[in-house]
């Protein structure tokens, strides 16, 4: 399975989610955001739901890396079984991005066979958001493709405000894969500094494509008079 094909080194990828509560919640928007994204340079998209992938793959031939949030946000909930992979690749989606984590499976299935339905049933590589170290090792050796650092700083304790430069560099010194890095990209140093650390592709969400994320960041930033 031919990875950099779809993900070439030096891609950014831009994911377009809106949850519930944010008026961008809907196919269309997401729509909307991955043209804008491939308009500003982007080279594939990130997006969750068959609803959402079925509408940007309708305007885009960008590669999507597509994933299913379903479930406890506490607990394993980025597309957290083979059955809710399904529905993303028939939507649309080239690769498939799952939790990576050491935690155990809502269905209680192995990583491992996870991965290996996804490539014998449904044909597309997995990228799998890990939160650790041991967690990236143990998902390559189950099979992903690639890794992502999309889960660190939300599996335990407070999350930190900037992204895990030095989850990137211990992957990318450890992993015979493309090390992808996600989780809280907001600045232009923030991509140099993880492509520096070996980052091979970045991942960016919230800076890009939720405006509601945005105007917080900048409302506090607004000294108290
Ligand atoms: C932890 C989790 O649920 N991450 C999700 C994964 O798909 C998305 O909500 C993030 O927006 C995405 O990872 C990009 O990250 P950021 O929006 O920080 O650039």
């Amino acid at each position: 399975m031919i990875t950099s094909d779809l993900l070439r080194p030096g891609s950014l990828v831009v994911s377009c989610q809106a949850g519930p509560g944010n008026p961008f919640h809907s196919p269309e928007p997401m729509a909307l955001m991955a043209r804008a994204a491939e308009a500003g340079g982007a080279a594939a998209i990130r997006a969750n739901g068959a609803a959402d992938v079925a509408a940007i793959r309708a305007v885009t031939r960008l590669p999507i890396i597509g994933l299913n949030k379903l479930g406890d946000p506490g607990g394993v909930f980025i597309t957290p079984t083979f059955e809710s992979a399904v529905g993303i690749v028939e939507a649309g989606a080239d690769l498939i991005a799952l939790d990576g984590t050491l935690r155990p499976r809502p269905d209680g299935a192995e990583l491992a066979n996870q991965i290996d339905r996804i490539h014998r049933e449904l044909g597309v590589p997995v990228l799998a958001d890990v939160d650790s170290l041991e967690a990236g090792l143990a998902a390559r050796e189950a099979g992903a493709e690639l890794v992502a650092t999309t889960l660190s700083g939300y599996t335990n304790g407070r999350t930190p405000g900037g992204p895990d430069v030095e989850l990137v560099r211990q992957l990318a010194a450890k992993l015979d894969c493309p090390v992808v890095a996600e989780g809280r990209i907001r600045t232009p140093e923030d991509v140099r500094a993880v492509c520096e650390a070996g980052a091979y592709a970045v991942v960016v969400g919230y800076a890009i494509t939720n405006p509601m994320d945005i105007t917080a960041r900048l409302v506090g930033a607004i000294p108290r008079r």
